[in-house]
């Protein structure tokens, strides 16, 4: 019988990089109890391939590997770390093509979408590759006699990372990358919805000399494996990028290790337009920054705040635009937009959409009558949007637009703020002294003025509020895997000048 998964090693160049194992101490490995879960292609319900399940003590042979493997990783020199990320990024990027199919099939975003995120995942690799080269510590002018006094960074220890289905590959490269230019092992838990991509990596890094027992992909019942992870007192640092829910789980189960926390968590971006915008450019640009990902980003503009002046014009041309975005699988041909990553997702929406209109919304768009398959949703537009409905208050994760108007700077800043949120905000308009008073008024880590996009390596992502903590990328992002080791270096004799 052909079953989806052996479709899918045909269309791969290299069907290697399609494995249905873990990935522990640079072995390929199954399941000990037996356990394993199936894979689908959110687009057709099919099951593309199946995973194990580990047992507990499998993940703790992931930690005891990292363990060993830690002490050769770390005395490495820093660009001999960077020389095998030079070569996983060179991997990553000439199997770009098997890399965005794999995506495609287990996410559904459409494959133009999927080739962006390797290329964007990739960016990461080479990026943190060259800052581990520039981890310095700094020289501190003494306070104390006769003594030198000064800091050296050093890798924190077993870094654990347990991310989501949207971003399968750039939400593992941004912080494995990272973690592992610092010199720390790594230990990835994907979301079992998408584990495809993160084994293709693991195949790539051991392709790219990743010594064993540095890169390290386990898969698991979700909360089993976090638990276990999360209670280890090897690993010291733990990245997590998902729900807030999710996020407030992990940290409460980190409190009894005192583990050095990342959280990338929800939004519910505001899109703030001005009242000197054309309403068709705003319009356009707040369209592609709904609809991608068919909104299941965490950057997607959940709550679009037009000025009354403007706000007709604009839901008019929202409209237009919209119109002309197109719905299906997304490797069959050009589509805006693929399906939701599974069945609750879609019902999810539609009780998001079910709640506004109960309490006064207007439909302007969407009509689920035109869905091409049981996990599409087709794209909504929601008017005359306000505080108390779900829409507003809920990350919806899914391609449902509302529209809220307001009359002045002071009414959009409070509006936008009204939310336990805080990752990024968007801002449309060319006055420049509004654009500075709400920049800084919004309580968010990243505000964009006149640009959709936002994101990429040199930038310190991250959110405020309950979106998160600590930054991924930029000059900082590597910090998050090092700690400082401050040293007094006393009874030197006089010493001048420090
Ligand atoms: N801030 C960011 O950079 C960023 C980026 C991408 C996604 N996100 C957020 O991720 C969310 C969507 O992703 P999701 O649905 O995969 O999130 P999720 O929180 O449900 O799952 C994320 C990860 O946690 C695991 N998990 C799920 N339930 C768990 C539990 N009870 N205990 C331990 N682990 C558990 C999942 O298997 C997955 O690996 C959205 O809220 C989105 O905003 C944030
Ligand atoms: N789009 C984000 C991921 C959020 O879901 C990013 O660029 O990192």
């Amino acid at each position: 019988m052909t079953t989806l998964s052996t479709t899918l090693v045909k269309r791969l160049e290299d069907p290697r990089l399609f494995r249905q194992y873990a990935y522990v101490n640079g072995k390929w490995t199954h399941g000990e109890g037996g356990r394993e879960e199936a894979v689908y292609d959110p687009a057709t319900n099919e099951a593309i391939g199946h995973i194990p399940l580990l047992e507990a003590k499998q993940i703790t042979a992931a930690v005891d590997a990292a363990e060993a493997a830690f002490v050769r990783w770390r005395a490495l020199r820093a660009d001999e770390r960077c020389e095998r990320l030079l070569a996983w990024y060179d991997l990553i990027q000439a199997n770009r093509e098997d890399l965005a199919t794999i995506m495609t099939l287990e996410q559904g975003k459409p494959l133009p979408d999927a080739r962006g995120e390797v290329e964007y995942g990739a960016s990461f690799v080479r990026w943190f590759a060259e800052e581990g080269k520039r981890t310095y510590g700094e020289t501190i002018p003494s306070h104390i006699p006769n003594a030198s006094l000064g800091t050296i960074k050093e890798p924190v220890g077993i870094a654990a990372m347990i991310t989501p289905w949207n971003f399968p590959l750039a939400m593992i490269t941004r912080k494995a990358a990272a973690a592992l230019a610092a010199g720390c092992p790594v230990i990835v838990k994907p979301a079992n919805e998408t584990p495809f991509s993160a084994l293709a990596l693991a195949e790539l890094a051991e392709r790219a000399g990743i010594p064993d027992g540095i890169f390290n992909v386990v898969l698991g019942e979700p909360a089993e494996v976090s638990k276990i992870l999360c209670g280890e007192p090897r690993i010291r640092a733990l990245s997590f990028t998902g729900s807030t829910r999710v996020g407030r789980l992990l940290m409460e189960q980190s409190a009894g290790t005192v583990k050095r926390l990342s959280l990338e968590l929800g939004g519910n971006a505001p899109f703030i337009v001005g009242p000197d915008m054309d309403p068709k450019e705003a319009a356009y640009a707040a369209v592609a920054a709904k609809f991608q990902t068919a909104g299941q980003d965490c950057l997607a503009a959940n709550r679009i705040l037009v000025h009354e002046s403007i706000h007709d014009e604009f839901v008019k041309q929202f409209t237009e635009r919209m119109e002309a975005l197109t719905v299906g699988n997304g490797l069959q041909g050009e589509v805006d937009l693929g399906p939701l990553i599974h069945r609750q997702a879609v019902e999810k929406a539609a009780a998001i959409v079910d709640d506004a209109i109960s309490q006064g919304a207007t439909l302007v768009m969407g009509d689920q009558s035109q869905a091409p398959g049981e996990n599409f949703f087709m794209p909504v537009l929601l008017t005359d949007v306000t505080p108390q409905m779900k829409v507003w208050r809920e990350e919806n994760f899914a391609p449902v637009a509302g529209i809220t108007a307001y009359s002045s700077d002071e009414e959009v800043i409070e509006l936008a703020n009204d939310t336990e949120y805080g990752l990024a905000a968007y801002v449309y308009t060319h006055d420049i002294r509004r654009i500075w008073k709400l920049m800084r008024a919004l309580e968010y880590g990243m505000v964009s003025v006149n640009s959709v996009k936002m994101t990429g390596p040199p930038v310190p992502f991250g959110g405020v509020k309950q979106s998160g903590l600590g930054r991924e990328g930029g000059a900082t992002g590597i910090d998050e895997y090092l700690e400082t080791k401050y040293y007094c270096l006393g009874a030197l004799g006089s010493v001048s000048g420090s």
